[in-house]
């Protein structure tokens, strides 16, 4: 049974906002991201799965609970880390984070100890008076203090400084080490790049494509940049060429091509009877796959879509 299970899930805000026939599955100690720009349904996704809102269409579950019907019991299993943060008045961050511990019945504190320093956390402080930075950090700690199995962060590491975003994504990875299943939402590539093992790339509310992190990494098409010698080696490279090359750059004697590795030892014999300064390997990345569904108009169906790219 997969932990996190999204039906078809539809909430239609009008005027093709909202999100729309959203599924997908996580299975235990699965890493899955959500990557979308602004405005894109990744909060209106997480806010269904934690129950804050009801779907007009579909069904999701967390460990096989609906999730609007069972809010009160799941949020136990839980840990949801907002995009947005919303603080009580007049507490100091020790004030909250004791509250918070009675909230969930929480009395051994040497898991949100341990939460404190691995984030630097100071809680003496008015949390009114707290930094974006600080109160981050106290969400992030209140957010797990009940070391919860499934963990749910909406654009995590926003407001954090890069030693912090270093130190949370590396948090995420030792979570994943311990068997936690995780949905992590982000428009930042690196992020999503170092910790999740499926991608969902969600486009004006609908899963245009869900892939492997791996498949991206295994990818046998690859792109090269050749610099020739010479403008001549150019132009005996371009009319002898079999390969379709869909950049050229005769000011400065470059081109660009995509090729499979099975035509890698073609494109040696090509180059052997010309001279050239140096070919580079152009790196596939997440960037450049989901670049491809935003620069694309069409909608392109989920799975459908094969790591074919060009270059950007
Ligand atoms: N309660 C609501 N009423 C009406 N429209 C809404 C509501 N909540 C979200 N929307 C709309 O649904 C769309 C998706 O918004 P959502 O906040 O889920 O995007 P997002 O991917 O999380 O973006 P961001 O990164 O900006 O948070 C947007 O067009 C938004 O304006």
């Amino acid at each position: 049974m997969p932990v996190i299970e999204m039906k078809h899930v539809t909430k239609d805000y009008g005027y093709g906002r909202g999100i729309f026939d959203v599924s997908f599955e996580i299975k235990k100690g699965e890493v899955f991201g959500f990557l979308g720009p602004n405005g894109a349904g990744k909060t209106t996704t997480i806010r269904h799965l934690m129950g804050f809102s009801k779907p007009h269409e579909g069904e999701l579950s967390i460990n096989g609970k609906d999730c609007w019907k069972a809010a009160a019991i799941i949020k136990y299993d839980v840990g949801y880390l907002p995009g947005e943060l919303a603080f009580p008045k007049n507490m100091t961050g020790d004030q909250f984070i004791k509250f918070m511990a009675e909230e969930r019945q929480i009395t051994d504190m040497t898991h949100t100890e341990e939460l404190k320093n691995i984030f630097e956390l100071d809680t003496s402080e008015d949390i009114k008076e707290m930094s974006l930075g600080t109160k981050r950090k106290l969400a992030v700690v209140t957010a797990f203090m009940h070391n919860p199995s499934v963990l749910i962060l909406d654009e995590p590491t926003s407001g954090l400084d890069p030693v912090m975003q270093e130190r949370f994504i590396q948090f995420i990875l030792n979570e994943k080490a311990n068997g936690k299943t995780i949905l992590l939402s982000s428009h930042i590539f690196s992020e999503v790049d170092a910790t999740c093992d499926r991608i969902a790339i969600i486009k004006d509310g609908v899963v245009v494509s869900t892939i492997e992190a791996n498949q991206l990494k295994q990818s046998t098409n690859k792109a090269f940049k050749i610099e020739f010698s010479s403008f001549q080696d150019y132009q005996t490279f371009l009319e002898d060429t079999k390969f379709t090359i869909p950049i050229k750059r005769p000011d400065q004697n470059q081109v660009k091509l995509n090729l499979t590795d099975e035509k890698m030892q073609q494109l040696f014999i090509e180059l052997s009877g010309v001279k050239v300064n140096f070919i580079s390997e152009i790196k596939f990345t997440l960037e450049d796959y989901f670049m491809d569904f935003y620069d694309r108009k069409k909608t392109v169906a989920a799975g459908e879509e094969n790591l074919q790219h060009g270059l950007h």
